[in-house]
C-alpha cells in the first residue's frame, strides 16, 4: 500500500482511480462497507483503491478546541485499510485553507485534476466544501460536469443502531468495550509507549504496564477490563514477552482511588509473564468491562478485588475466543 501525505506525493504520472473519502476514525464496520465498495470498482475498472482521509480532525480545525476522541491512531488507520485491500492512504492535512475550499473547487482541483477520480464512493451523508454546503447530490451533479461516478452507500449498523464513529466514541467513554467491539468488529485499542508509574503494582503482586496514549485517545471509562496485550514492532523477545502475539490481561483505567491518585492512568498487568515492558510500544484491545473503579478501605482488599479481576480476565476472554472462533 502507497501513503501520501499532501497532494505533493501524487506522482506526476498517476492514472485513474477510485477514491473513498471520509475521516474513517476507527475504521469500524460501516467504514468497512465503503472501502469494499471502493476497491470491488477499483478491481472492475482495474485500477488502484485509494482512501483519502484528513489529519487533523476537521473538526478540530472547524471549531477549535473540539477534537473528538479518537478511536484510531493515522498509523491505525493506514494498517486497517490495508487489511481492507485499499491500494493508497492519503492523508489531506485539513488546513483552514482547504476547509474554505467550496464544493466545485475541492471537486475540481482535488478529485478530478489531481486525483484523476473514475468513481469516488462516499456514505450516503458525506458532506464536504467550505460550510459542509456539499452533499451527495451535489457529489453527484459535479460527477456529471466533470466526468466521475458516484457511489453514495447507505449507513450501516445492527439493532435499530447505525454505527458511526459518534456512537463508537459514545460507547467507550461509557465503558461499553463489548458494545464498542461490535460496531468495530475488532475490540477498541489503544496503544502508546510503558512508562513508569509510583513503583506500587509490583509490591502489591501485579506489576502494571502504564500505556501513555496519545492525546486525544478515547479512553474506555475508569474500570478494570479483560484486554489483549500486545508489544508492538518487530524488535526482539522481552522477557518472555513475544512482540506481536497476544497476551491475557487484566486492565486498571482510573486514579488509583485507593492511594488518593490524581492522574488517570491505564494500567495492564499481563497475565503468566514477566518482563521489563518500560519504553516499549504496547496495544491493549478492551475485550469485556469487569468492573468499576473503588476506593477500598484497605490495600488487601484491593489485592484480593485484583486477584478476583485475574480469574473473570481468563474466563471472560476464553468466552470471547470462543465466540469469535462460531
Ligand atoms: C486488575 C486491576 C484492578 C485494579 N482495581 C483498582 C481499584 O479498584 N481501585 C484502585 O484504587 N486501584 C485499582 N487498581 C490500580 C492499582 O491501584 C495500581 O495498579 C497500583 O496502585 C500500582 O500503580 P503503579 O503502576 O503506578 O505503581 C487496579 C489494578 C489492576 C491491575
Ligand atoms: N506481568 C507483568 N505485567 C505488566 N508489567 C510487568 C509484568 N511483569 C513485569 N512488568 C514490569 O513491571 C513494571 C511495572 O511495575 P510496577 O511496580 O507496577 O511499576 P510502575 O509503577 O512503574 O508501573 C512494568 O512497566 C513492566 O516493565
Amino acid at each position: 500500500m502507497l501513503r501520501w501525505r499532501g497532494l505533493e506525493d501524487i506522482p506526476a504520472d498517476w492514472g485513474r482511480c477510485v477514491v473513498t473519502i471520509g475521516v474513517f476514525d476507527g475504521v469500524h464496520r460501516g467504514h468497512a462497507q465503503l472501502v469494499h465498495a471502493a476497491t470491488v470498482a477499483a478491481a472492475e475498472r482495474g485500477v488502484p483503491a485509494v482512501l483519502m482521509t484528513f489529519d487533523p480532525h476537521p473538526a478540530e480545525v472547524v471549531r477549535p478546541g473540539t477534537h473528538p476522541p479518537q478511536l484510531t491512531t493515522l498509523t491505525r488507520r493506514a494498517e486497517l485499510a490495508e487489511q481492507l485491500g485499499i491500494d493508497v492512504f492519503c492523508v489531506m492535512p485539513f488546513t483552514p485553507e482547504l476547509a474554505a475550499r467550496s464544493p466545485k473547487d475541492f471537486a475540481h482541483d482535488i478529485l478530478v485534476e489531481t486525483l484523476h477520480a473514475a468513481d469516488v464512493v462516499v456514505g450516503d451523508n458525506f458532506t464536504f466544501g467550505k460550510k459542509a454546503a456539499g452533499d451527495v447530490e451535489k457529489l453527484a451533479e459535479l460527477g456529471q460536469k466533470f466526468g466521475f461516478e458516484v457511489q453514495a452507500i447507505s449507513l450501516f449498523g445492527e439493532h435499530a443502531v447505525t454505527f458511526s464513529s459518534t456512537y463508537i466514541r459514545s460507547c467507550v467513554a461509557a465503558g461499553d468495550v463489548e458494545l464498542a467491539a461490535e460496531a468495530l468488529g475488532r475490540p477498541h485499542r489503544v496503544e502508546g509507549v510503558v512508562v513508569r508509574g509510583d513503583g506500587r503494582g509490583r509490591e502489591l503482586g501485579f506489576p502494571t504496564a502504564n500505556v501513555a496514549p496519545p492525546m486525544y485517545a478515547a479512553i474506555p471509562a475508569d474500570g478494570v477490563y479483560a484486554a489483549w496485550f500486545t508489544v508492538l514492532g518487530a524488535g526482539p523477545v522481552v522477557g518472555q514477552v513475544v512482540p506481536g502475539e497476544r497476551y491475557q490481561a487484566a486492565v486498571s483505567v482510573g486514579t488509583n482511588p485507593t492511594f488518593s491518585g490524581r492522574t488517570r492512568t491505564v494500567e495492564a498487568f499481563v497475565l503468566d509473564t514477566s518482563a521489563d515492558l518500560y519504553g516499549q510500544h504496547v496495544a491493549v484491545d478492551f475485550v469485556g468491562r469487569i468492573r468499576g473503579m473503588v476506593n477500598y478501605p484497605d490495600v488487601q482488599d484491593l489485592i484480593t478485588a485484583i486477584a478476583g479481576d485475574v480469574e473473570e480476565t481468563r474466563s471472560l476472554l476464553a468466552k470471547a475466543d470462543e465466540g469469535s472462533s462460531d
